[in-house]
């Protein structure tokens, strides 16, 4: 379900999104859409980023702006946000959303898989912030979200270097935070629990693993991409001036 707050300063507010075509990241887009932001997403998934286009500007008569980019290419990443500031003004809401979570047994692991899980899982994560810093700062401040998992604090076996570079996400948002804040930019970080997106549910979801994984929730519902919106709104809005550094834990309580 889609929260039922609305946060004044969103509206026209210029995002940009990475991953926004699927998964929580579609969420995230027609969440900011309803809030009435300008919303530029980047993702390498043209049929579901344009059935998600079409289907916002159906519903919501706003389409949010589809960048076609493969953010391993850091030139291509940074073409796109100069491309989503020229269409909707300096970004001053930047999530790091988009992963690739393939799971890897330890022995198989080349030099050549390891950085390309590290160049989609974290590397972009410093490159986008790069990117639109300079527009935040002229916009008076901003406010940075990077996607990162509660997989790395609960012995998750089956990734090691998607586990490694969610847990350099957090390095990497203290240490932005402390750079980034003279200049009113906050970062901070959000690591949801397990959500079934399509992709989770098509690879990875069987009803024995989630009826233990939900088990052990405090709220006893499977979470969805919606459950993970409202605190990316709360993170990018003016309600959360002060609030900095931080990793905001969301996953129903497991415990
Ligand atoms: N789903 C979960 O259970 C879960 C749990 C913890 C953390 N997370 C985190 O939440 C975020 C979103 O997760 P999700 O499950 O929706 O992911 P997903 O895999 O379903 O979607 C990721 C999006 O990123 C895009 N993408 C992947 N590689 C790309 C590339 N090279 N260039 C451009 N776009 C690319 C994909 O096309 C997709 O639209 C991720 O950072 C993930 O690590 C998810």
């Amino acid at each position: 379900m889609m929260p039922s707050a609305h946060f004044a300063d969103l509206e026209g507010a210029s995002v940009l999104i990475t991953g926004g075509g699927s998964g929580i990241g579609a969420a995230l887009t027609e969440g900011f859409v309803r809030q009435g932001a300008n919303v530029a997403f980047v993702d390498i998934a043209d049929g579901p980023s344009t059935i998600l286009a079409d289907r916002i500007e159906k519903e919501f008569g706003k389409r949010p702006l589809y960048l076609k980019t493969d953010l391993r290419d850091i030139e291509a990443l940074r073409a796109s946000a100069a491309k989503a500031a020229e269409a909707h003004g300096d970004v001053t809401v930047l999530i790091n959303n988009a992963a690739w979570d393939e799971r890897h047994a330890v022995e198989d692991v080349t030099v050549e898989f390891w950085d390309n899980n590290q160049a989609i899982n974290l590397r972009p994560h410093f490159f986008t912030a790069q990117a639109v810093a300079p527009g935040m700062k002229r916009a008076g401040g901003g406010s940075i979200i990077n996607f990162t998992s509660t997989s790395y604090l609960i012995n998750h076996p089956d990734m090691p270097s998607y586990t490694a570079a969610k847990a350099g996400i957090l390095g990497l948002t203290k240490g932005l935070a402390g750079k980034l804040g003279v200049d009113g930019i906050r970062v901070n970080a959000i690591a949801p629990g397990w959500v079934i997106t399509e992709r989770q549910k098509e690879l990875w979801v069987t009803e024995q693993a989630l009826a233990a994984h939900v088990a052990k929730q405090c709220i006893k519902q499977v979470m969805q991409p919606d459950d993970i919106v409202g605190t990316v709104l709360f993170l990018a809005s003016d309600a959360s001036r002060m609030l900095t550094a931080q990793m905001l834990i969301v996953d129903g309580g497991f415990l």
